[in-house]
């Protein structure tokens, strides 16, 4: 395992237990000077995306990271790609390697095709701009949902232990995770959006294949083709090109 330099100017807390990293995010953001990592150990009542309760066993990883973004909310969203390579880069470098490894639209991390990590962004608002937006990670090291704590249809959970055999503590991978962040956060915030797209597009999973993006109301099938500049998913589908700005997608 690579030995990782705490990346200047990020504060870090670990909490042995929190109701939710998130929470705990929105109770400190107003008392920061700068961006810091919240690592919980436990949490109680963990949640992911679309409100679903978030499966969160001991030894599994549970951070949030809470920033002040000078941008406006469109913008500052993007950010959930620049969490997701830096997942991905975290889970190479403690892993010593990148095989099997992809990214899912909007965020998730997938370890041979089956659920990783998962990432839920919350902000909050001062009218035009973010007052504060907290990026919730969620890594299964040492153990994965089973089928049954899942909905129907949803990618199988995995953990890295069980894929790899590799044993990672949340707290060496909060080391690596933090410095492949701000390596990704200095190019989005000096070169914007475009070479965040262009690397997680070379990690997308199923591009170029037939998916099923759903909203609660809606379904819309097609060929993953692209995410656009806004952070769109693309498909090509029989009425033409649509851009999906928020779905769950199932392959
Ligand atoms: O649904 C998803 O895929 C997103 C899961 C996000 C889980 C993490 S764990 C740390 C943070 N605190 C929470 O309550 N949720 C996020």
């Amino acid at each position: 395992m690579t030995q990782q330099d705490w990346p200047v100017g990020y504060g870090r807390r670990v909490l042995a237990e929190v109701d939710s990293t998130l929470d705990e995010a929105r109770r400190i953001a107003n008392s920061l000077a700068g961006p810091e990592w919240i690592l919980a150990l436990h949490q109680t009542a963990a949640r992911g995306r679309r409100g679903r309760a978030w499966h969160n066993p001991k030894g599994n990883f549970a951070a949030t990271l809470v920033l002040r973004p000078d941008a406006p909310p469109q913008q500052a969203a993007l950010r959930s790609f620049v969490a997701a390579l830096a997942l991905f880069d975290a889970v190479v470098a403690v892993t010593g390697r990148a095989s099997g490894l992809s990214l899912k639209w909007p965020n998730d991390v997938l370890l041979n095709g089956g659920k990783l990590a998962g990432i839920l962004l919350e902000s909050v608002g001062n009218g035009t701009g973010v007052n504060h937006l907290s990026i919730g990670i969620g890594v299964n090291l040492a153990e994965a949902p089973s089928a049954a704590q899942v909905e129907e249809g949803a990618v199988r959970p995995v953990s890295l232990l069980s894929e790899t055999g590799i044993a990672v503590t949340p707290e060496d991978f909060l080391n690596a995770l933090a410095a492949a962040y701000a390596r990704h956060e200095h190019s989005f915030a000096t070169q914007g959006f475009a070479p965040i797209r262009r690397l997680w597009l070379d990690r997308a999973a199923r591009r170029g294949e037939v998916i099923t993006a759903r909203t609660g109301t809606s379904e819309q099938q097609g060929r993953f083709v692209d995410v656009d500049n806004d952070g769109q998913l693309v498909l090509e589908t029989a009425n033409g090109r649509v851009a999906i700005p928020a779905a769950d997608i199932y392959f």
